[in-house]
């Protein structure tokens, strides 16, 4: 078989509020650029991509238009989405617009820039064996169910436990059928691999790194630029 035809869709429609920064987190500036700019880049650079579908916000289509498309020559970007009220509707809207050729889509948060072009390809080659494959780290901390009570449920055994990232990744016709038929059920998860979960397909954990961080509150930009300065 050869190379299949790979899409990724970067979903950057959110608003941020945890972040609480006055504009949408993917705009604000990492290391002189743009959240998203270095997100884009990743993609750009990693050879197991062919395309990509950027989800963005109506009102920050100026906004990415300016400072992200027009000075960093992105050659992959195949369409610009506007995305929904849930990230899943944000990804929903995005899958729509993916080639007709393309065979394995990628799913990624606009908000995780510090993603390695090389997991990217390992999620890739992970997928065409096993159709569903989610970047994960094991847990560092102990983990809790807490009731409304704020009283412990249970302590779940750590060493099964792991910490889900993106990308996740998955064969085309799979995805399309989990999110038609959360859609038409009205199941709304935290991420794509929920959707596929549900329809009884097993999804395999690449290993991550723990620096893929998802930029939510403001001290992971803290956190994120201090990455960036070890990496430079
Ligand atoms: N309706 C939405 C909600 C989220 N996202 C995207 O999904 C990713 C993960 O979501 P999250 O980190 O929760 O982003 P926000 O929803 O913007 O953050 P908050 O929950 O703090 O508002 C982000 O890149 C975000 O832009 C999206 O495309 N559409
Ligand atoms: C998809 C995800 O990044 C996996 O950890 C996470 O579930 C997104 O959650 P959010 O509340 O939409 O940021």
């Amino acid at each position: 078989m050869g190379k299949p035809f790979v899409s990724a869709i970067i979903v950057a429609a959110g608003n941020g509020s945890r972040m609480n920064a006055g504009r949408n987190k993917q705009y604000l500036y990492l290391n002189g650029k743009p959240i998203l700019v270095h997100t884009l880049k990743a993609f750009e650079k990693c050879g197991s991509i062919d395309e990509v579908i950027l989800v963005i916000s109506a009102q920050d289509a100026a906004l990415c238009r300016e400072e992200v498309l027009a000075t960093n020559g992105f050659k992959k970007i195949k369409a610009l989405v506007f995305g929904g009220q849930t990230r899943q509707e944000s990804m929903y809207n995005g899958l729509r617009e993916v080639s007709k050729q393309a065979e394995i889509v990628v799913t990624h948060d606009g908000a995780r820039p510090l993603i390695h072009t090389k997991t990217l390809t390992q999620c890739v080659e992970e997928t065409i064996t096993h159709g569903a494959t989610i970047v994960a780290v094991p847990v560092k901390e102990t983990i809790k169910m807490v009731g409304d009570d704020l009283e412990v449920i249970d302590t779940p055994k750590r060493s099964c436990l792991w910490s889900v990232q993106t990308p996740q990744t998955f064969r085309r016709e799979l995805l399309e059928e989990a999110h038609k038929s959360a859609k038409e059920a009205g199941f709304l998860g935290t991420d794509d691999a929920m959707l596929v979960e549900r329809l009884g397909h097993p999804v395999k954990v690449v290993k991550g790194h723990y620096e893929n961080i998802k930029i939510t509150t403001p001290e992971d930009l803290i956190l994120a630029e201090s990455i960036f300065q070890r990496l430079l």
